[in-house]
């Protein structure tokens, strides 16, 4: 699999790759050199200067998973990548410290005007007085955001005594109280702050959040700080602003044209901080987001689910915890059920018991699908993608939870209903880690999803395992396993055979001729 880094991103990530896979590194391609190259890549890692348009997307025919370095992923057309499948991924974590401090230097540096001080004194000159600057200490901070870097942010400005404000109306107030920050309406933040610093993704909602109306609704003096996202602020009207001294001041790190354009208004004002985009550029956080997505990526080209897909529903650390050792078996549940199935797939059930029942277990039951669509399917299925194949395809999919377990600890079970027949699979852990198929329709077994396994259900009498392994002999196919199971009503059994490879159709057929033989069944675990 070939890999292509687009951004610079730190050598200890690309090495990481460079175990696995073939890595191109080759930065500051033009669009049309993106979308020229793109066809030949599994996987593209990128920051947030290479632009990951639709059309990039729909040009990139073998492409898999997307890799952000970093946390905001506005560079990336994620709604066209999900169509498509491909994993969006980023690096949620490693640059959080970062941001954090970074916004704290541009508070002070905006607070004791120590960029323009500096300009002088190597321009030759000392001026005490032309910088007079105002305390941290006392002065009230509002947040707009208070995820991860704003949540830093607060606990840092705490420690400065300043009192934090902070308008997010999608985290918890249990949360916002124990950082000791009070939770409030976006209007009282913008006419309470003295300082103001901006910790959101940029979406539709908060593009031109600071526009010429809110500089209108703000404390007059204010000093604002964007760390965030360009775009968030409208340039024009925060230049304004700051000509009007509305705000007194403005530090700001990001821009909504970068590399920043040179007839932006903000370069030509006195009362600005600019940086070039740094609040990640620390020699920690490269390494820490590197080493991170590289993970991702290697997860997401090995068909396992990455926790930090921005295209999949988040998954809490204790949750994970509970469900992870599940997704293998429950995949290939999955494909054990889609081979027994005859005909069109309406409906899976999928039902839990156990503890596992009383957490969010949706990843597991993607995990299931994913199973069951890759053996049918020219395209890759994958956790993204599986959830809609199967509701396009009309597949009814449900969980049923129950907290009561008979002999297993824990117990996945599929159901799935064709316009033919039904059919179960049951499955659980032997150990933490250790995948088995305990249960096929009905019948008890205890049976390792690996490799080839052929399945017979069969009347109940002497000799039919003999006649099976006779014509497997005869064509050089060897036995690595074999079992019986049992129903609870007598009559029929199943046998269960590890085969070391492929059986012929010609094979099969003689197979499913024997007298007593109810059906036969390979399914290859290998496969998906
Ligand atoms: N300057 C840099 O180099 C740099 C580095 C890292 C992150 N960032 C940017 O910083 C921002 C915050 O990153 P984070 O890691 O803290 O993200 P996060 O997801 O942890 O936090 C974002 C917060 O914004 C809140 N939010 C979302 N929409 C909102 C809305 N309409 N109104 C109010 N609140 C809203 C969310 O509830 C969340 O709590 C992102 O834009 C990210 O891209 C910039
Ligand atoms: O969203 C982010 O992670 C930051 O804006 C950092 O962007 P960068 O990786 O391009 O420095």
């Amino acid at each position: 699999m070939r890999i292509l880094v687009a951004d610079p991103v730190s050598a200890e990530g690309v090495k990481l790759l460079e175990q696995h896979f073939e890595v191109d590194v080759r930065h500051k391609l033009p669009p049309e050199e993106l979308i020229r190259v793109i066809p030949a890549y599994d996987a593209l890692v990128v920051r947030s200067e290479t632009k990951v348009t639709k059309a990039v997307i729909d040009a990139a025919a073998n492409l898999k998973v997307i890799g952000r370095a970093g946390v905001g992923v506005d560079n990336i057309d994620v709604e066209a990548a999900t169509k498509r499948g491909i994993i969006v991924l980023n690096a949620p974590e490693g640059n959080t410290v970062a941001a954090t401090e970074h916004t704290m230097a541009m508070m002070l540096a905006l607070a004791r005007n120590i960029p323009q001080a500096h300009a002088t004194m190597k321009a030759g000159e000392w001026q005490r007085s032309k910088f007079m600057g105002v305390e941290l200490r006392g002065k009230t901070l509002g947040i707009l955001g208070l995820g991860r870097i704003g949540a830093g942010v607060a606990k840092r400005a705490m420690a400065m005594e300043m009192t934090v404000l902070a308008y997010d109306p999608f985290i918890n107030a249990d949360n916002a109280k124990a950082l000791g920050v009070e939770l409030v309406e976006l209007d009282e933040v913008l006419a309470a702050a003295d300082f103001l610093t901006l910790h959101l993704p940029l979406t539709a909602d908060t593009r031109g959040l600071l526009g010429q109306d809110a500089f209108k609704r703000m404390k007059r003096g204010v000093r604002i700080i964007n760390c965030a996202r360009g775009g968030i602020i409208d340039e024009g009207a925060l230049a304004q602003a700051l000509q009007d001294g509305i705000v007194a001041g403005a530090a700001i790190d990001v821009f909504e044209k970068e590399p920043i354009d040179p007839n932006n208004p903000l370069l030509g004002l006195n009362n600005v901080v600019l940086t070039p985009h740094l609040g990640a550029s620390t020699a920690e956080a490269q390494v820490g987001v590197a080493v991170d997505v590289a993970r991702g990526i290697i997860a997401a080209l090995r068909g396992e689910p990455v926790t930090t897909a921005v295209n999949l529903a988040p998954i809490p650390p204790h949750v994970l915890e509970v469900i992870q050792p599940y997704f293998k078996v429950a995949e290939k549940m999955g494909c054990l059920a889609v081979h027994l199935a005859d005909g069109r797939i309406s409906v899976v059930d999928v039902e839990y018991n156990g503890d596992i029942s009383e957490v969010d277990t949706r990843l597991v039951t993607t995990a299931v699908l994913k199973g069951m669509l890759n053996p049918i399917l020219q395209e890759k299925v994958n956790y993204v993608n599986a959830p809609g194949i199967a509701k396009a395809r009309g597949i009814k999919v449900k969980e049923i939870k129950s907290k009561e377990t008979a002999n297993f600890a824990n117990l996945i079970t599929v159901r799935v209903r064709t316009d033919k027949t039904a059919h179960m699979v049951a499955g659980t852990l032997f150990g933490k880690t250790e995948g088995r198929i305990v249960m096929i329709d009905g019948y008890r077994v205890d049976v390792e999803p690996e490799g080839w396994l052929l399945i017979g259900p069969h009347i109940d009498k002497p000799g039919m395992v003999g006649k099976v392994g006779t014509i497997l002999g005869e064509h050089n196919i060897n036995i690595a396993g074999m079992q019986v199971g049992r129903t609870e009503q007598a009559g029929t059994n199943i046998m269960v055979m590890a085969v070391e490879s492929d059986i012929p159709t010609p094979v099969m057929l003689r197979i499913k001729a024997v007298d007593g033989i109810l059906g036969a069944k390979l399914v290859n675990f290998n496969a998906g």
